[in-house]
């Protein structure tokens, strides 16, 4: 996949945050065009999550703003919030609901009107192949099927812009390719942007790559140019080694 056009989906503006004197990410900028479909790489705790928190508007940078589709996500944050779908590392899930209640509360919520949220859970249940368990608790579903549960939630209002925290930790090798497959579909028509430290990942599904280490940028670029002179797991090294770590500007 190309660039489609030069529209930005995704852009993120000089975010640090602090944590008293903890540095958890810092000057981090990056801007993510329509259609680009983008895997965010780094080791634990390198400020992932918090980038994404932070772009979701569901945490405060300390400093630096953030867009999506062009609507700052502090100062428009429902118009921001229209435009994207959110899947955090862990949930929010309703354990005692059914997949189907989730859909219909999360749609309800979002204000869909009926005959059209009826269309959406249809949809989204058929993308994330929930047919089979949309009556279970989703207490007793498996960390896979959770997932999928959680990816429909986020896809139920049709956002074109996707950002997901981990999406693929915890699941097992078939329920990883179930995913990519997913991804493949959904980044035909959406900006994707998702968080990763599984090296495979990154050629698998994305076009580029933004690496964060200790809360700053790495690199920025494409899955051949990160191991162009080195296989993907010394890249990795690499970038992640204090002594020759590297601060690419954007
Ligand atoms: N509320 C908080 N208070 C203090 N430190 C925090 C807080 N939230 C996150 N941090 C720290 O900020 C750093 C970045 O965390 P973050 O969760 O963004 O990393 P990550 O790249 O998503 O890691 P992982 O892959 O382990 O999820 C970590 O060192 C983390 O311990």
């Amino acid at each position: 996949m190309s660039e489609k056009n030069s529209k930005v989906m995704i852009e993120a503006k000089g975010l640090s945050k602090f944590y008293e004197s903890f540095v958890a990410i810092e000057n981090v900028s990056f801007s993510v065009p329509e259609g680009q479909v983008v895997a965010f790489l780094g080791p634990n705790g390198a400020g992932k999550s918090t980038t994404m928190r932070i772009l979701s508007g569901y945490l405060a940078p300390s400093e630096g703003s953030a867009k999506i589709a062009g609507f700052d996500v502090a100062e428009a944050r429902l118009k921001a919030a229209a435009h994207l779908g959110y899947l955090p590392e862990n949930g929010p899930l309703y354990l005692d609901m059914t997949p189907y209640e989730s859909l219909q509360f999360f749609g309800e919520a979002r204000g869909l009107e009926p005959a059209k949220l009826k269309t959406r859970i249809e949809t989204v249940t058929e993308l994330a192949a929930l047919q089979e368990v949309l009556d279970k608790p989703i207490g007793r579903l498996s960390k896979g099927y959770r997932q999928r549960v959680g990816l429909a939630q986020a896809l139920l209002h049709d956002p074109d812009v996707l950002i997901m925290d981990e999406p693929t930790s915890g699941l097992d090798p078939n329920q990883i390719r179930d995913f990519r497959a997913n991804i493949k579909v959904l980044g035909k028509t959406k900006t994707i942007l998702l968080s990763t430290h599984i090296l495979q990942e990154v050629e698998a599904v994305a076009e580029r790559v933004i690496f964060i280490n200790e809360g700053r940028l790495v690199f920025d670029g494409s899955p051949a140019e990160l191991h162009a002179e080195s296989s993907l797991e010394e890249a990795f090294y690499r970038l992640t080694s204090p002594t020759e770590t590297q601060t690419t500007e954007s």
